[in-house]
């Protein structure tokens, strides 16, 4: 069995002083590509944010990509998101710099120094979804797709262990929807494991995988024919 990637045992997620979801027991596994459905409150961005330390866990264990989120330190959290890529709905490029720029952005701001190596890491990443030809483009000169294949790019840099991709298609038509879900398929091929939180029932049909619904405060594995 491949190394345990995100384990959480026996989680409540809170939102406040408000449970969300209780009782979640989730283990992924290094190579998987895992969806989180459930309608709208149902706590799939709850559940995203406290793996990524935006929510605190502060009722039983949770450990990811080798963090034990229940003794993190706030000091912490900057090195767990180094080893998480992290895609949005909405994409949050910075729209006062063009596509190069957001990616220097984060590579200055993890600690990259060599100008070479910046470089060579941008453009390798911008290939990987097919964005390279956009790299001098502002964000607003390109279409909602073309921003979310960058999301992923600037994702990428840090050569992340799992990558928690939040409704990634929210925000786009069918095709583009289908289009972005190749290259997240890709990456997985490429052994990054993925879990993506969606409403887009369309894609988990085409692009069938292990599905964790959340619903009446509970996380629960789901086969394909009940989702
Ligand atoms: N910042 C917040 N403060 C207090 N309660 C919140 C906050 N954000 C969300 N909630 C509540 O937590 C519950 C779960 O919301 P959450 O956003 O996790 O659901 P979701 O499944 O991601 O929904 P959607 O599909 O609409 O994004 C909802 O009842 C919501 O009202």
């Amino acid at each position: 069995m491949s190394a345990s990637i995100l384990k959480l045992h026996n989680v409540t997620i809170f939102q406040e002083t408000e449970p969300i979801l209780a009782d979640v027991n989730i283990d992924i596994h290094k190579g998987e590509f895992i969806y989180l459905i459930g309608k709208t409150g149902s706590g799939k961005s709850s559940l995203m944010k406290t793996l990524y330390a935006d929510l605190d866990l502060k009722q039983g264990e949770g450990v990811i990509v080798d963090y034990d989120l229940r003794t993190l330190k706030q000091n912490d959290i900057p090195f767990l998101r180094r080893k998480l890529g992290i895609v949005f709905q909405d994409f949050k490029l910075l729209p006062d710099r063009n596509i190069f720029e957001n990616l220097l952005f984060v590579l200055k701001a993890t600690g990259w120094t060599n100008e070479v190596d910046m470089n060579t890491r941008i453009e390798d990443v911008l290939d990987r979804v097919g964005m390279l030809q956009h790299i001098r483009k502002m964000p607003h000169q390109i279409s909602g797709g073309e921003q979310q294949r960058v999301a992923i790019a600037r994702a990428l840099l840090n050569d992340p262990e799992l990558i928690l991709a939040d409704e990634p298609t929210g925000n786009l038509d069918p095709q583009t929807s289908v289009e972005v879900m190749e290259v997240l398929q890709q990456i997985n091929q490429n052994g990054r494991t993925i879990l993506m939180a969606t409403h887009d029932y369309a894609l988990l049909l085409k692009y069938p995988a292990k599905t964790l619904k959340c619903d009446e405060g509970k996380v629960f594995e789901v086969v394909q024919k009940t989702v």
